[in-house]
């Protein structure tokens, strides 16, 4: 069973450890469409090369390519999985672990993770990406920084030379509600979004609220800031209300993207990019 934070603290696990349980895989469907594929491969081909079998702390990130990640280690078996804990980024990555059989923990009882696969809107030739199309991306970062290896996965448009290329709605900010109107005062006037807006809920009325009780502001940027985004994000993240900024910069040790004729192309933060065959 992996260490918990201190010996005086105990952790809770939810989920039983330490006991074989029928895993149960996410993914019922597998009549996949091209794009579905590439996540699925992605997700594999990350899980295959990352997860080791001394690992015992794996960070399960939030968004559509991660039930891939999830059936990939559900695909292990139960036995190598009795004695991991999964930390969840968010409600959505929290009822895929449980719903997997898988036991669940959270990270203030281990803040030290093995390795964490997530999600991204948008990853730069430099591994940076921007985070947060789900409103997840405070949690994501705090799993991010907790891992001893941070690993992307996603389909082959999120993949791009500049971030801001296919992914338009901007920077997630998530803010703390009552300073939402004076962060995107400060957006529009002094950092140069003139467009940034309120994340706006689809099915309630009002905005987007995320795990954590915030708003989210998206904000758009021009090609030249972006070139450049760990300068905007330092500028963002210093105006008071913000909580966290989806953009994660030189976080990542490499991205995974399927390609829609079945390859994977993987982006190493060292700059090497490997193409590779479809895992079985
Ligand atoms: O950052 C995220 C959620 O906050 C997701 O990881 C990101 O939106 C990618 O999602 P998908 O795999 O559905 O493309």
């Amino acid at each position: 069973m992996p260490s918990p934070v201190s010996p005086t603290i105990r952790p809770v696990v939810l989920s039983r450890i330490g006991q074989p349980t029928k895993l149960i895989s996410p993914v019922k469907d597998q009549n996949l469409s091209v794009l579905e594929r590439s996540k699925q491969l992605a997700a594999w081909t990350a899980v295959d090369q990352h997860v080791k079998p001394e690992h015992r702390v794996i960070g399960i990130g939030s968004g559509s390519t991660v039930p891939y990640v999830v059936e990939r280690i559900v695909q292990l078996g139960a036995e190598p999985n009795q004695d991991r804990v999964f930390i969840p980024t968010g409600f959505q990555s929290k009822e895929l672990i449980v719903s997997s059989g898988l036991n669940l923990g959270d990270v203030d009882q281990f803040p030290t993770i093995d390795v964490t696969l997530d999600g991204a809107d948008e990853v730069d030739h430099e591994l940076n990406c921007i985070k947060g199309g789900g409103a997840c991306h405070l949690r994501e970062k705090v799993l991010a920084e907790a891992a001893n290896t941070f690993i992307l996965v996603a389909d082959f448009r999120k993949n791009v030379e500049y971030l801001g290329t296919n992914f338009t709605p901007g920077v997630p900010i998530e803010v703390v509600p009552f300073a939402y109107a004076k962060v995107l005062q400060n957006l529009h006037h002094i950092l140069g979004s003139p467009n940034a807006s309120l994340r706006m809920a689809v099915k309630k009325a009002g905005p987007v609220v995320s795990d954590n009780g915030n708003f989210i502001i998206d904000a758009p940027f021009d090609l030249e800031k972006m070139k450049t985004p760990y300068t905007i994000m330092a500028q963002i993240k210093m105006l008071t209300g913000v909580v966290e900024v989806g953009l994660f910069c030189n976080m990542a040790k490499a991205a995974y993207f399927g390609n829609e004729d079945g390859s994977v192309t993987i982006k190493w933060n060292d700059g090497r990019v490997e193409q590779v065959a479809a895992p079985q």
